[in-house]
């Protein structure tokens, strides 16, 4: 049995929603920090894992040449939510699903010579009642950003990034700002000893082109499991870059250098 690791956000379901298992490939979920780490140990044989992960474990990993969970701009979904300006935050909780955005965060807010401490907590917008600031990412910071609004925005430039006395600051949009290059948030990998199997991987580039012809179907079907507008998700989903392009490539090899570690070397050919 071959087993792929898939996480259970929303920003994924476009790649797996026709993925059929069977014939021999089974799915196993976990959120980002479970997969990189069911990875390594073998409980998953190809799967979706944090850039950051990936890139402190080139030796024994190696990433598909295009797949990548990625946005050029703002993301929506990992958000920094804070009570206090950025330069004035002291005590921050961080998610445990994630690697690379609590990286990115660590790094973004260094750059301005800014140095929380950065706790790593699980729960949701709660956490502001004990933290200066929370960093949510996936479905749960799609939940609690559009938990704020008080109704659905005319256009992707109505998106308030300062409601209910928070500040949301999209940590996607922030490295945009600074680099003008995409963010690469994840990409899949196998162990360099076990070269993905060709046919898996057909599988999964007929499951992503499928679920990127039926995006308003997806979309509705997220919104409705998240409890908010079939249009805010569809906009999500459609935002994503998915193929790891030379773009994506270039803003992951400049993530790399930010936090110094090697840049990405080779991709499977396959
Ligand atoms: C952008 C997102 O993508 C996810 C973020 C990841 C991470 O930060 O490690 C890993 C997998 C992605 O599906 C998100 O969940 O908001």
């Amino acid at each position: 049995m071959y087993t792929l690791g898939i996480p259970p956000y929303a920003n994924t379901a476009p790649l797996f929603y026709y993925l059929e298992p069977g014939y021999g490939l089974e799915v196993r979920r976990g959120v980002p920090t479970e997969l990189n780490r069911w990875l390594l140990t073998g409980e998953v044989d190809l799967s979706l894992v944090s850039a950051y992960f990936y890139l402190q474990h080139q030796d024994r990993l190696c990433a598909l040449p295009d797949f990548s969970v990625a946005v050029l701009g703002p993301v929506y979904s990992v958000n920094l939510f804070h009570r206090v300006p950025w330069t004035a935050l002291r005590r921050v909780a961080v998610t445990t699903e994630s690697a690379t955005s609590v990286r990115l965060l660590e790094y973004l807010i260094a750059q301005d010579g800014v140095y929380p401490e950065f706790v790593r907590e699980a729960g949701g917008l709660e956490l502001l009642e004990t933290y200066d600031g929370v960093l949510l990412i996936g479905d749960r910071a799609i939940q609690a950003y559009a938990g704020l609004l008080d109704a659905p925005p005319r256009s992707v430039h109505h998106l308030p990034t300062r409601l209910q006395g928070l500040e949301v600051t999209d940590l996607s949009m922030r490295w945009f700002e600074r680099t003008r290059l995409p963010f690469v948030f994840a990409v899949w990998a196998t162990r360099k000893d076990a070269p993905p199997p060709p046919e898996v991987v057909d599988r999964l580039r007929e499951a992503r082109s499928r679920g990127l012809g039926h995006l308003a179907a997806i979309a509705r079907e997220e919104a409705e499991r998240l409890g908010v507008s079939a249009r805010l998700i569809q906009h999500y989903l459609w935002n994503f870059r998915y193929h790891l392009e030379v773009p994506d490539r270039l803003g992951l090899e400049a993530f790399a250098r930010a936090v110094g570690l090697p840049e990405p070397g080779a991709y499977w050919e396959v």
